[in-house]
């Protein structure tokens, strides 16, 4: 699918401008037969015209006669022949080429961007005629949506039994048909089943009394944060700390990391410029190329859920490029752990209205069994380090729901944390989310390091959990 990831869409613009050429094409071959047709018919009408004046004395001249029996056969075969002349063919041929890319959006894609929209449209509280009108947050677009999408916006919220949504988007989708907003040439019939949708859900208020509205809970926990400010209050504020930071390394006394606590518990902190326009730019070019094998890949404890994440991922390793063996050393110095049993580096780039919903990083215990699983891999996702690639104009922020903090991305910083504890139980206060992006796009990298090899670079604590250890000592 394409519109998991804004920069897939990229290249099915172009193919678009294809598709237009394609059409026109099209539209010329046929334009030409018919322009033909008409001198044929022309011709014909006038000889025919002629004949029916007088046929006795039509038919007494042969050369008439001959040029009836022309007409009716080779001249009639030169028509037929070009009334079935098939260009159809050639442009279907041409359509079925760039449909078949793997990177043409199909039904699905558009049924998902109506379901994410609808998402962002919970989330960030928009308002049906301010979203159909192109208002998006303190953006306004000259776009506007008809009342055919209006209707379909309707149908997939009294799918979901969304009814007050519902209702105010047929309600929008009546507006807009009688203000003249309609295409495809919309009848009285669409503006007869919206109405109908419109009495029905009317029915099912006066029943209930009062508005339905079945908000997903998910959705409503961390749209909660979404919709806030992002500063904290000043209490939390004040506490807050920023500082240079060498962790003991010689040539970071040139230039030291800058480092801002963002959440004191769980102890978020974030790393300025720990990412370079260029290194974001090659990773970007690297991730674009994986976008398609990173789903097969997908495996292991990576938690995100297709239905809950709404962005396309590639897994890029340390000896794809000297810029990710690079990033891989930096993270090293930020941390002071050891990144030999980490992951390698994921990027991803948000789709429309992407996000991603509610979950941990680590694979929790009461899903998962610990034992099993470290085993098998290098133990539990022991930190993160979140990558923010570009700074997304509305929308995207990371939300800590239960911890009550907001990460609002910035270019080149990274938000770090520890999932657990130095006992290696789970800091379940660590649940976080990213907020759909409300224009523009996100991308970010995550780093996700683990417990083996940490050992004694964080040792254990006699406090299972204890808080004390820092990434900068
Ligand atoms: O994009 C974000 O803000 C958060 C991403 C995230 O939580 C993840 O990929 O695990
Ligand atoms: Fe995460």
């Amino acid at each position: 699918e394409v519109y998991t990831s804004v920069a897939v869409l990229e290249d099915v613009i172009n193919t678009e401008t294809k598709i237009i050429s394609s059409i026109e094409e099209y539209i010329r071959l046929e334009s030409e037969k018919l322009d033909h047709l008409n001198r044929y018919m022309k011709r014909y009408q006038e000889q025919n015209n002629l004949a029916l004046r007088n046929i006795e004395d039509y038919l007494e001249n042969p050369l008439n006669i001959y040029l009836l029996i022309k007409r009716l056969t080779v001249e009639l075969q030169a028509v037929e022949d070009l009334i079935g002349l098939n260009n159809v063919e050639k442009v279907s041929s041409n359509l079925d080429l760039y449909k078949n890319r793997t990177d043409f959006p199909t039904v699905q894609d558009f049924n998902g961007t109506i379901r994410s929209l609808a998402v962002m449209q919970d989330v960030y509280r928009l308002n049906t005629s301010a979203f159909a009108s192109g208002q998006l947050g303190k953006f306004k677009y000259d776009t506007e949506l008809s009342s055919w999408d209006c209707i379909q916006f309707g149908n997939h919220y009294y799918e979901k039994e969304y009814y007050n949504y519902s209702h105010s988007w047929f309600e929008e989708g009546k507006n807009r048909f009688s203000r003249k907003f309609n295409e495809f040439g919309e009848t009285n019939a669409h503006l007869n089943y919206v109405q109908a949708r419109i009495k029905e859900m009317d029915e099912i208020f006066r029943k209930n009394n009062s508005l339905v509205n079945h908000e997903d809970r998910e959705t409503e926990l961390f749209g909660e944060h979404c919709r806030k400010d992002m500063t904290p209050p000043i209490e939390i504020l004040s506490k807050l700390k920023c500082k240079y930071v060498t962790n003991n390394k010689p040539y970071l006394l040139i230039a030291p990391f800058k480092v801002e606590e963002i959440s004191m518990k769980p102890r978020i902190l974030r790393f300025y410029n720990v990412m370079s326009d260029s290194e974001i730019e090659k990773l970007k070019e690297l991730a674009y190329s994986r976008f398609e094998t990173a789903k097969i890949s997908r495996k292991g404890i990576d938690l995100a859920l297709d239905s809950s994440r709404l962005a396309k991922v590639a897994w890029i390793s340390k000896t794809t490029h000297e810029c990710v063996a690079k990033i891989s050393e930096r993270i090293s110095d930020m941390t002071g752990l050891t990144t030999r049993t980490s992951e390698p580096l994921q990027t991803s780039n948000y789709g429309v209205g992407g996000y991603f919903k509610s979950h941990w990083d680590f694979a929790h215990p009461k899903f998962f069994n610990i034992s099993t699983l470290a085993r098998r891999n290098n133990g539990n996702r022991i930190a993160t380090l979140l990558f923010y690639m570009n700074e997304v104009s509305q929308g995207g922020h990371t939300v800590f729901p239960l911890a009550g903090v907001i990460a609002k991305p910035i270019k080149g910083s990274a938000v770090v944390w520890y999932n657990l504890y130095p006992s290696g139980d789970a800091d379940n206060d660590t649940r976080h989310a990213a907020c759909p992006v409300l224009t523009g796009t996100k991308w970010v990298s995550n780093k996700w390091l683990y417990e083996y090899g940490q050992e004694f670079l964080r040792p254990c604590e006699l406090d299972p959990h204890a808080t004390g250890y820092d990434f900068f000592k």
